[in-house]
């Protein structure tokens, strides 16, 4: 073919820890490859950033160098169609819709920052829901989480929302929109294989969606933050042109999440196909046609691609930690400088040496999702050598990926024939031959491993006309693959998988205790300079204290008011001031009894929501196999209730779970509230008013009462290591837990000294007139 004929089509890679930009021949070869890599920026402890002008530059850089190369070896830049973009997902860039310019540094879909924040998600009514609609679980892992701790946290965030100008999107948003020349052109778009990694598109409809943005939505009304609109994968006009650089004037026409892209790179367009990419995460996607999959075993319903308007799903396994595993040896350990050379120093060892690493540097992702685990080394001793270290590293990520396996074979009922690999680790030999063993079913690596970017480049090129089916992809990167069989018996790989199961139970929990601590005070440390001073409580405040909780103090604030007024409408003026202290303090009891303790029952008896079909929800507040009401089809509680008062009990629920749910010793205890103590506590007032001669005695009982309850209600939990109890945040410490419930035991205690003085202060004055009527 003559060169003015050649057809090429442009690949820009923006990775984790790279970028790249690829040229490919219609036969899918790469002729041009420039590859730079940027700034990986830890602040604190579990942070990650990147700063999003320097993945443009790097971007650009790479546009540049490889066209020189291009051209270098005689080929023209005319034969270059178009340029298709792949990038990191969930990576979260906020800018200014006006100027253009980022607002705070890229948050890494790697960043662990917001596990608190997760947990709050989590906590709240309707959580559960979300998955079916966007195919993510709350996690610190997809944008939204990202989103919403930069609205808490960065002042130059939450201006720009105020103002009505901050422009939110992952990698692909933010590279197309400068690309295009900014605020200039204007061109703010994301495909859906970006877009489901935000959770807040509906991942059957590939729109945005009212229920998901309305749940989270709660403190920020996230429908002011300005999102891009969501196009095809594959699309002529959709995503523009470059504007600057070498390449001014080529159309980008094809845009892909990396994973989605290694699926396509790979040719992963039939049912059952699925592809396993070792970059700096690992991630498996297997396609299961034009239906999502929601998974009920951990995995994540995603979209392959959408090049026609008819979208392909996937299912997917995410792995945090793979390449970056290798990486945090070379860089942190000084083990070498080079990644193949992890590789090498594993071989060094003839297996693991009993080392099992759970590199849970973010927590551990599919199909665990376990976010307070952190990176635990099992089985070190002076047999240890920095060969099994390196070994184990590479043997974590196959663990996770046959765990992973497994997970999908369960949703989706078939088993895997053999993997197709790609990414940088994949130049491992002895971590391919390692996944055989594990997974036992033969692994196949291409000989040309830029599958990702290979992916993106098939999205521009259908869009602009290079090819035009799958079937001419056919032959595409088919030759030279080398495929790893299984050699292990399985009896061996077994009992490796055993432990590393057992070293990932072991590791859970480990970040419970510090990590809550710790992560307010890291929140502390990026609020600058001036938030700094207020240190922990400036961090924590915003994430506490809500409008809810305002509502909830005052509500009971109110109800003490109330016993004030009672107590002036009831009382003789003359009343003695220990009199009307009595009177107020059963006044409000009676009235926190009817009010706040009677809507809990109402919450547990009237509020409920259906289980899910299919879906192991059964409530934690009941032992296995009972049902509240001998309901099998409902889970009660505050947390399944609209009412005002169901938002009230889901507030406390914050400090203490069982009163968002129905936790029977708690009902036990209040319907006797309710039902005998709150109408005990208005004879108390109407005998206090009237001055009635047994007040004392119902005081006694009243008191005894409360005491009793106050006992029954906290002493299970200090018995079992308080699993209900959230002590780890002051506000819920001091004042739900400490304040609110203590005040039942000071003052009924104060109460029975009083009424003990009373009664035996009055049948001593009785015994003693019987006695001196005796003397007379
Ligand atoms: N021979 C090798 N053995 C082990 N790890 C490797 C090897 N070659 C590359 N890697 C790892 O692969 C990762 C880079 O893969 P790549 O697919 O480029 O990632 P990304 O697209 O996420 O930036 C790095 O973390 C690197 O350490
Ligand atoms: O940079 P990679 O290749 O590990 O991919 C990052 C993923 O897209 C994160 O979801």
């Amino acid at each position: 073919m003559a060169q003015s004929e050649e057809v090429f089509v442009g690949s820009i890679d923006q990775g984790t820890t790279s970028s790249r930009f690829l040229i490919f021949d219609k036969q899918g070869e790469p002729v041009a490859v420039h590859q730079e890599e940027f700034r990986q920026i830890y602040p604190n402890p579990g942070w990650h950033e990147h700063d999003p002008n320097e993945i443009v530059t790097s971007v650009e850089n790479c546009i540049e160098a490889a066209l020189k190369i291009f051209e270098k070896d005689g080929h023209k830049k005319e034969s270059i169609k178009a340029v298709g973009i792949t990038n990191q997902r969930e990576t979260t860039v906020c800018w200014d819709i006006k100027s253009g310019e980022p607002l705070y540094n890229a948050i890494v879909w790697t960043d662990t920052r917001t596990a608190a924040l997760a947990r709050e998600l989590k906590a709240r009514k309707g959580s559960d829901k979300l998955q079916d609609i966007c195919g993510l679980p709350i996690s610190t892992y997809p944008s939204v989480t990202k989103l919403l701790w930069l609205l808490r946290n960065e002042d130059k965030v939450r201006k720009a929302y105020e103002a009505g100008n901050l422009a939110f999107g992952t990698i692909d948003a933010w590279l197309i929109y400068k690309l295009n020349g900014g605020p200039k052109n204007n061109v703010f778009v994301s495909d859906p294989t970006n877009a489901s990694r935000t959770m807040f598109m509906d991942i059957h409809s590939l729109k945005y969606s009212d229920k998901t943005i309305d749940f989270f939505s709660y403190e920020f009304d996230l429908r002011k933050v300005h999102m891009p609109e969501i196009v095809r994968s594959a699309d002529e006009k959709a995503f523009g042109k470059l504007t600057s650089g070498v390449l001014t004037g080529f159309p980008i026409t094809g845009c892909l999440g990396d994973q989605s892209a290694a699926l396509v790179g790979q040719k992963g367009f039939e049912p059952g196909h699925a592809k396993n990419t070792y970059g700096t995460g690992c991630f498996l996607l297997y396609n299961v046609d034009t239906k999502p999959v929601i998974s009920t075993h951990g995995l994540l319903a995603t979209v392959a691609y959408n090049f026609d308007g008819k979208p392909v799903y996937a299912l997917e396994g995410s792995i945090a930690v793979a390449g970056s595993g290798v990486k945090f040896l070379m860089n942190n350990l000084g083990f070498s400088s080079q990644s193949h050379k992890i590789s090498e120093l594993a071989e060094t060892v003839s297996d693991n040496g009993g080392l099992v690493f759970v590199t849970a540097f973010s927590g551990l992702f599919a199909p665990y999702w376990i976010d307070d685990a952190q990176g635990t080394m099992f089985g070190l001793s002076h047999h240890t050598e920095r060969g099994h270290i390196a070994r184990a590293t590479l043997e974590a990520v196959c663990y996770q990926t046959k765990a992973i396996l497994d997970a999908m074979e369960k949703d989706s009922g078939h088993k895997l024939s053999e993997l197709r690999v790609d990414g940088g680790m994949s130049n491992s030999e002895l971590c391919m031959q390692t996944q055989a063993d594990l997974v036992s079913i033969p692994i196949v690596r291409p000989k040309m491993r830029e599958t990702t970017a290979l992916g993106a480049a098939i999205a521009a090129g259908f869009a602009s006309g290079v090819w035009k089916t799958f079937d001419e992809l056919k032959e595409v990167n088919t030759a030279g693959q080398t495929t790893f069989q299984p050699k292990m018996n399985a009896k061996d790989s077994a009992k490796m998988f055993k432990k590393w199961e057992r070293a990932v139970s072991m590791c859970k929990g480990w970040v419970a205790e510090e990590e809550k601590e710790e992560g307010d005070e890291q929140a502390a440390k990026g609020l600058g300079e001036e938030s700094k001073k207020e240190g922990q409580v400036a961090a924590s405040f915003p994430q506490i204290i809500s409008l809810t909780t305002v509502l909830s103090l005052a509500s009971t604030l109110a109800i003490l008011l109330l016993g004030c007024l009672s107590s002036l409408r009831f009382l003789p003026a003359s009343s003695s001031f220990k009199t009307r202290f009595l009177f107020i303090w059963h006044a409000t009891d009676a009235l926190i009894h009817f009010i706040l303790e009677g809507s809990y029952l109402y919450n547990c008896l009237f509020s409920s929501a259906t289980l899910l079909e299919g879906k192991a929800l059964g409530s934690e507040f009941l032992p296995a196999g009972v049902s509240f009401l001998g309901d099998h089809t409902r889970l009660y509680g505050a947390e399944y209730g609209t009412s005002p008062f169901s938002v009230l009990w889901r507030e406390y629920a914050r400090a203490d779970k069982r009163w968002g749910g129905s936790d029977l010793t708690v009902i036990s205890l209040e319907l006797l509230t309710v039902f005998v103590a709150g109408p005990m506590a208005v004879w108390i007032c109407h005998g206090l008013a009237k001055k009635r001669a047994d007040t004392s005695f119902w005081m006694i009982v009243l008191a005894t009462g409360e005491l009793y309850g106050g006992w029954m209600t906290f002493a299970p939990e200090w018995l079992s290591g308080s699993p209900n109890l959230n002590t780890d945040v002051w506000m819920y410490t001091w004042v739900y837990l400490f304040f609110f419930n203590t005040i039942w035991v000071w003052i009924p205690l104060w109460v029975l000294y009083d009424a003990y003085g009373t009664i035996t202060g009055a049948l001593t004055q009785k015994s003693r007139a019987e006695g001196s009527k005796k003397a007379r």
